[in-house]
């Protein structure tokens, strides 16, 4: 009996395939959102089924086959199959739309993986629209040279804290060596196996899959480079979603203090709508097992944000890091992190 119904159900599925409007079907469904999945799934049966291969499809790989290896979504809390934004494996190949613009579609889940590649994303230069030069910058820890700081929305109420980072070189287009040279270790992707866990309190969260040694870098924060002005009415949308509806939002600026010591350049990356795995890590009261660097390419103006690993980290191990430490709402959203010194809340500061 149960033989029997397997064999209808493989029927099914072949005739399925032989149906042209199914084929079409299976082109289109990899570029709708997620509600728009479900709606056309309620239509008919067959249509459910290919609704379902690209949701599942979808949570086998959150990176859409842009990145070295595969990362999945893992859920046992509830029956959310994945986060949906759109893809970019680094922050200088997005430009943010227009407030009023919808975001373009990208493809994913499909059969075939190598339709991702082709983001409707602008074609233009974002370097001549992103980053302001900000004078007077009112860090106070940092001293001017050689130093940048960042800070981040901790889940609304306004960006956090300011924190530290350093500053690295790297190979860029003007250099004759290609992508194997030694000295473009964050350019080739994420080459370290990870996995998306969903956690009941905290969302999402990102897993190293595999030991990772101190030191190897692990992933970029790729996201929109915004405008300050563009960056502040996001914010402050995403504070009131965070307020009602428990939104998580990604958006970090990054301020790099000018040799001059007199400047900063102030650098918003938000990967809400478009980012890549690094929108997975959570905050840690106690600083995690990442640390911030800001890279800097030959001959790119904007730097880009990666991780590195700050200690070694075991297969299994949650990856995260500090997203500040300044909270200048007491009633900010509520930390989970589990270090022995977490304050309770998580960080936040005035945009
Ligand atoms: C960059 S996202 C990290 C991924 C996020 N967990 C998700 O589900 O998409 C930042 C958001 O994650 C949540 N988050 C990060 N760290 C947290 C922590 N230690 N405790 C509770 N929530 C946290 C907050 O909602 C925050 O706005």
């Amino acid at each position: 009996m149960a033989s029997s119904k397997r064999r209808d159900l493989a029927g099914d599925e072949a005739g399925d395939a032989r149906c042209p409007f199914l084929r079409c079907a299976e082109l289109i469904l990899p570029w709708l959102t997620p509600r728009e999945l479900a709606a056309v799934s309620l239509t008919s049966a067959p249509l459910r089924r290919a609704s379902l291969s690209v949701s599942l499809r979808r949570s086998s790989d959150a990176a859409r086959g842009l990145e070295p290896l595969p990362v999945p979504f893992l859920n046992a809390v509830d029956s959310r199959p994945y986060a949906y934004f759109l893809y970019t494996p680094s922050s200088s190949r997005v430009l943010s739309p227009p407030n009023d613009a919808a975001l373009p579609r990208q493809s994913w889940g499909g059969a075939s993986r190598t339709l991702a590649r082709s983001t409707a994303f602008p074609d233009r230069e974002a370097e001549d629209v992103v980053g302001d030069v900000v004078l007077g910058c009112d860090c106070e820890r940092c001293e001017g040279h050689d130093c940048a700081c960042w800070s981040g929305d901790g889940g609304g109420q306004g960006e956090e804290e300011v924190e530290v980072v350093v500053v690295r070189s790297e190979c860029g287009p003007g250099c004759g060596c290609g992508p194997e040279c030694g000295n473009r270790a964050s350019q080739r992707g994420v080459e370290v196996r990870l996995k998306i866990v969903r956690d009941e309190k905290k969302g999402w969260c990102l897993f190293a899959d595999q030991a990772i040694e101190k030191g190897r870098f692990v992933c970029e924060y790729a996201g929109e480079f915004l405008t300050t002005k563009e960056a502040r009415v996001r914010q402050k949308e995403y504070d009131e979603l965070a307020l009602s509806q428990g939104f998580s939002s990604a958006l970090l600026v990054v301020r790099e203090h000018l040799p001059s010591g007199k400047a900063c350049l102030r650098i918003n990356i938000d990967a809400t709508k478009v980012g890549n795995v690094g929108r997975f890590i959570n905050h840690s009261c106690d600083g995690g097992n990442l640390s911030t660097v800001l890279v800097r390419s030959t001959g790119a103006l904007l730097p880009r944000l990666c991780f590195f690993a700050s200690k070694d980290i075991q297969e299994g191990e949650e990856l995260s890091f500090s997203y500040g430490e300044i909270r200048v709402r007491s009633n900010g959203l509520q930390c989970y992190c589990g270090a022995s010194n977490c304050f309770g809340i998580l960080p936040s500061e005035h945009t």
